[in-house]
């Protein structure tokens, strides 16, 4: 990797936010007021989803706040599921409910999603949130987005004017980072599946952001000299390794800056989690 490229480093900066969180966090209960609470509701046995479950319900602690497991077995109706959200939403003790995703396929995401409070939706997937954010009101944002835009501010970029390019639309990392970066005043152009040569639009990108979880989708040579290049792609192999959707041995030969997988967007996702609950505890009290 030549000196020119550097590593976007997501955890160092995720530490950060999470002391700032803590400091928060302590400052407000020393002033008497309660302590910022996270559901998570965890629906089936999915290995993984049980890590990142872990992992969330760790960081919580880590920060001074109460999390609160939800486990439900796979089989588990949604009115059921529906019931519980319900619960949370009257909860007092609740200030953020994260429901994990994916659901079993006979669950409705939309309908479980519509029905947190969307003061307490601490992902940002509610529509009147997505809705805030497509806006550019202030409202919860989506949390990968939302690291993401903290990591570019760390590297001194500013997307103002500059053309961003975003692989990948799913609701919760694509468009809201799309909309995250027009916000910022960048050029932002959004490609999928049914995109046209994705590498002649890769090549023009001053940032690129990729969400994909096509490991190695994107090529090192695609990237322009000095782009700015964020990897969301999470992808365990079958050595249990972690890889991203850029090839990044080549694409940091050329990138200015760029996250490593892991240790890059991922953290920022949790550390945006919990300043997040931490906002809807102030708001709601
Ligand atoms: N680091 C983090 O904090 C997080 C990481 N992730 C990871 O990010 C990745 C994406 O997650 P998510 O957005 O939920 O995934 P989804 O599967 O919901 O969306 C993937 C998107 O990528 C597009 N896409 C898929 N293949 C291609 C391709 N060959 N060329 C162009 N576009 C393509 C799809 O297009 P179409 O719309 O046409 O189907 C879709 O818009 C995964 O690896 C996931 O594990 C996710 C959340 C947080
Ligand atoms: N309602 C909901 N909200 C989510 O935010 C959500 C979700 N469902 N479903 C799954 C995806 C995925 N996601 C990740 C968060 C952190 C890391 C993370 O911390 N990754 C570490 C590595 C972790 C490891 O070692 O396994 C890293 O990249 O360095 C990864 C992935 C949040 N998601
Ligand atoms: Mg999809």
């Amino acid at each position: 990797m030549p000196s020119a490229c550097q590593v976007l480093d997501g955890r160092t900066l995720a530490t950060q936010v999470r002391s700032e969180v803590a400091a928060r966090v302590a400052r407000r209960c020393a002033a008497g007021a309660s302590v910022p609470g996270l559901a998570v509701v965890l629906v089936g046995e999915d290995p993984a989803s049980q890590v990142y479950v872990r992992h969330k319900i760790a960081a919580c602690e880590q920060v001074g706040m109460r999390s609160l497991s939800h486990r439900l077995s796979a089989g588990v109706s949604e009115t059921e599921l529906l019931m519980l959200i319900e619960q949370l939403n009257a909860d007092p003790a609740v200030h953020g409910i994260l429901v994990q995703l994916p659901l079993p396929a006979h669950i409705d995401v939309r309908r479980v999603i519509g029905r947190i409070a969307p003061g307490k939706d601490v992902d940002g997937f509610h529509p009147e949130n997505l809705g805030r954010l497509a806006a550019g009101v202030p409202g919860l944002r989506p949390c990968t987005p939302k690291g993401c835009m903290r990591l570019l501010a760390s590297a001194g970029v500013d997307p103002c004017g500059k053309l961003a390019v975003v692989v990948g639309a799913s609701t919760i990392v694509g468009r809201p980072m799309a909309l995250e970066l027009l916000k910022a005043e960048a050029t932002v152009l959004v490609a999928h599946k049914q995109t046209c040569d994705l590498p002649q639009l890769v090549r023009q990108a001053d940032i690129l952001v990729v969400a994909t979880g096509v490991p190695g989708l994107i090529r090192g040579d695609w990237i322009k000299p000095g782009a700015v290049v964020l990897d969301v792609g999470i992808t365990r192999l079958a050595d249990g390794r972690l890889t991203g959707d850029v090839q990044f041995e080549t694409a940091s030969a050329r990138a200015s800056w760029i996250t490593p997988v892991p240790g890059g967007v991922g953290p920022m996702t949790i550390a945006c989690l919990l300043e997040n609950t931490l906002e809807a505890a102030e708001a709601s009290a």
